[in-house]
C-alpha cells in the first residue's frame, strides 16, 4: 500500500466514526482494527503499530469521557498524535551554521540515492544561503565521481574528487582540507555504497568518520524497502554515529512506512524527503505537517510559510509593495513574479498541503508543460531592453515582432505574454498589497492560477 493510500484507509477508518450512533469501546476497536490492517499494509514495523495502537487505547478512557465531549475528535487526536509520536526522535536536528564550515557525511546502501540527495542537500542549502561544496569519497563505484560531477555542475555546485586516487580517506581528508581553506561552509562528503550490508562497507565508512571527524551522519534510506528498513538502520546506526536520515523515493509507489517507522532504530530525525528524481523533489521534513498531509487534512501553517518565505522575499516585498501603492506593475515585476514560482519548484508538494488538493493534483507532465511555460516567457521577457522591462505600456507591432525575432519564437508566443501581462497588471492594480490570501482570492484562488499556467 502506497502512503496515499494508507492516508486514505485511517481517514476512512475515522470517517466511519462519523456514521455511528454511538462511539464506545467497541466502535473504537473496530476503527483501531482498520488502522493496524492498513499500518501493516504499508510495511510498518509489527512491534511499532501494537505499541502505538495500544497507546491510543491507554489514552481513551471511555469511563472518563463526559456526556458533552466529542469522541470523536478525541479519538482523532489521539491517532494523530500516535502517528506523529511513530515519526518523531527526541534527538534535536542538526542545522548547518552560516560561515562556519559543518562537515556532512553521507551514508547508505548502493542505489538508495545518496548521491541524487548529496546535490539537493547542497542546492537546497545554497538556495537558503549557505555556501556549499562538495567531495566525491566514493572510489568504488566506477562511474561515481562522472555521476556527482554531472549532478554537481546542473546545480552549480564546487566538486572535489579524483579520478586516480583509490583511497576513499585520502580523498576526503583532502577534500575538507581544500574546501575549508576555500571558505565554504557546508562540506558535503558522498561516500561509496554497497549492494548489501558488507562489513568492508562499514568499515570504510568507520574511518571516514574517523579521519574527516563530520559534525553530522546523514543516512540515506530507499523507502521502497519495506520491513527490511529495520535492520538496515539499526546496522548503520551501530557502525557510525547516524545523526539524521533523509528518505527517499517516496514518490511513486513505495511503501514508505516501513523506512518511516525504521528511523527510530537510527534514534535520529527525518531532515528531508526525496519525492523524485529532479534536483527540486525535495521537500524540508515536519512531522506534524507530514501527518495532516497522510491524512488528508490541510497544513495551512505549512503553506503559507512557505509560500510567504519564496514567493516574496522580505527586500522585495517592501519595494513591491511601493511599486504597487503607485499602481505600477511592470514587465521587469513580472519576471520576478515568474522566477518566484519557479524557485517554488514543483507545486503538487505545496498544493497537497491545502484541503481538496490531492499529492497527484498536477500530474508531472502537466507540472513540465507549466514550467516550460513560465520559461519561455522568461525567455522573452530576457530579450527586452531595459527600458521595455521598465515600462507598464502595451508593446507596438514593430517590438512585438522585434522580441519574437531575438528569441527565435512566433509572434502569437510574444502576443499571449503580453495578454498574461495584461491580465496580472489588472490583477494587481486592484490589489495593491502583497498580502497572500488577498492574491489568491483576485486570482480565483490557486485552482485557478494553475488552471492559468497548464492552458
Ligand atoms: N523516484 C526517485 N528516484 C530517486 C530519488 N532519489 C534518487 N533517485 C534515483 O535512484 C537512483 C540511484 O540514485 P543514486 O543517487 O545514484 O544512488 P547512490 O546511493 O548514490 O548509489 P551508489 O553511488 O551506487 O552508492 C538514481 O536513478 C536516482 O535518480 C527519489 O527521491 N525518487
Amino acid at each position: 500500500m502506497v502512503l496515499a493510500e494508507l492516508g486514505g484507509c485511517i481517514s476512512n477508518a475515522l470517517r466511519k466514526l462519523n456514521n455511528s450512533s454511538v462511539i464506545d469501546k467497541k466502535e473504537l476497536g473496530k476503527c483501531l482494527n482498520e488502522i493496524t490492517h492498513a499500518l501493516r499494509d504499508a510495511d510498518v514495523n509489527f512491534e511499532f503499530i501494537n505499541r502505538h495502537i495500544n497507546n491510543i487505547k491507554n489514552n481513551i478512557n471511555f469511563d472518563h469521557l463526559s456526556e458533552g465531549l466529542n469522541k470523536r475528535k478525541i479519538i482523532e487526536q489521539a491517532v494523530f498524535n500516535e502517528l506523529c509520536s511513530l515519526l518523531n526522535s527526541e534527538k534535536p536536528s542538526f542545522t548547518p551554521r552560516k560561515g562556519k564550515p559543518s562537515i556532512v557525511m553521507f551514508v547508505g546502501l548502493q542505489g538508495s540515492g545518496k548521491t541524487t540527495t548529496c546535490t539537493k542537500y547542497a542546492r537546497h542549502h545554497k538556495k537558503n544561503g549557505w555556501n556549499p561544496a562538495l567531495i566525491c569519497a566514493d572510489t568504488f563505484r566506477a562511474g561515481a565521481f562522472d555521476q556527482l560531477k554531472q549532478n554537481a555542475t546542473k546545480a552549480k555546485i564546487p566538486l572535489y574528487g579524483s579520478y586516480t586516487e583509490l583511497d576513499p580517506v585520502k580523498v576526503a581528508v583532502e577534500g575538507v582540507e581544500r574546501l575549508k581553506k576555500e571558505v565554504y561552509d557546508l562540506i558535503i562528503i558522498d561516500t561509496s555504497g554497497r549492494h548489501k550490508q558488507e562489513a568492508s562497507l562499514f568499515e570504510e565508512m568507520r574511518q571516514l568518520e574517523q579521519a574527516t571527524k563530520p559534525d553530522v551522519v546523514i543516512f540515506v534510506m530507499d523507502s521502497s524497502i519495506g520491513q527490511s528498513a529495520f535492520d538496515q538502520a539499526q546496522a548503520f546506526k551501530q557502525s557510525v554515529d547516524v545523526g539524521a536520515v533523509i528518505i527517499t523515493k517516496l514518490d511513486g509507489h513505495a511503501k514508505g512506512g516501513g523506512a518511516l517507522s525504521a528511523v527510530a532504530a537510527t534514534d535520529s530525525p527525518v531532515i528531508f524527503i526525496g519525492t523524485g528524481e529532479h534536483m527540486d523533489d525535495f521537500e524540508e521534513f515536519n512531522t506534524q505537517s507530514f501527518v495532516l498531509r497522510l491524512l488528508g487534512m490541510s497544513d495551512l501553517p505549512g503553506f503559507m510559510k512557505k509560500i510567504n518565505g519564496v514567493v516574496i522575499s522580505k527586500d522585495e516585498k517592501s519595494k513591491q509593495a511601493q511599486d504597487l501603492s503607485k499602481g505600477k506593475f511592470t514587465f521587469r515585476m513580472m519576471y520576478e513574479q515568474l522566477q518566484n514560482i519557479l524557485n517554488m519548484g514543483p507545486m503538487s508538494p505545496l498544493l497537497s498541503m491545502l484541503p481538496g488538493f490531492k499529492s497527484d493534483f498536477m500530474p508531472k507532465t502537466k507540472e513540465k508543460d507549466a514550467q516550460a511555460k513560465i520559461k519561455r516567457y522568461m525567455t522573452i521577457l530576457d530579450s527586452m531592453t531595459n527600458k521595455e522591462l521598465d515600462c507598464k505600456k502595451d508593446m507596438c507591432k514593430s517590438r512585438i515582432m522585434r522580441v519574437a525575432r531575438g528569441v527565435g519564437l512566433q509572434v502569437k508566443e510574444v502576443t499571449k505574454l503580453l495578454e498574461e501581462y495584461k491580465r496580472l497588471a489588472k490583477m494587481f492594480s486592484k490589489v495593491k498589497t502583497l498580502n497572500t490570501p488577498h492574491m489568491l482570492k483576485r486570482m480565483g484562488g490557486l485552482q485557478g492560477l494553475m488552471k492559468t499556467l497548464q492552458t
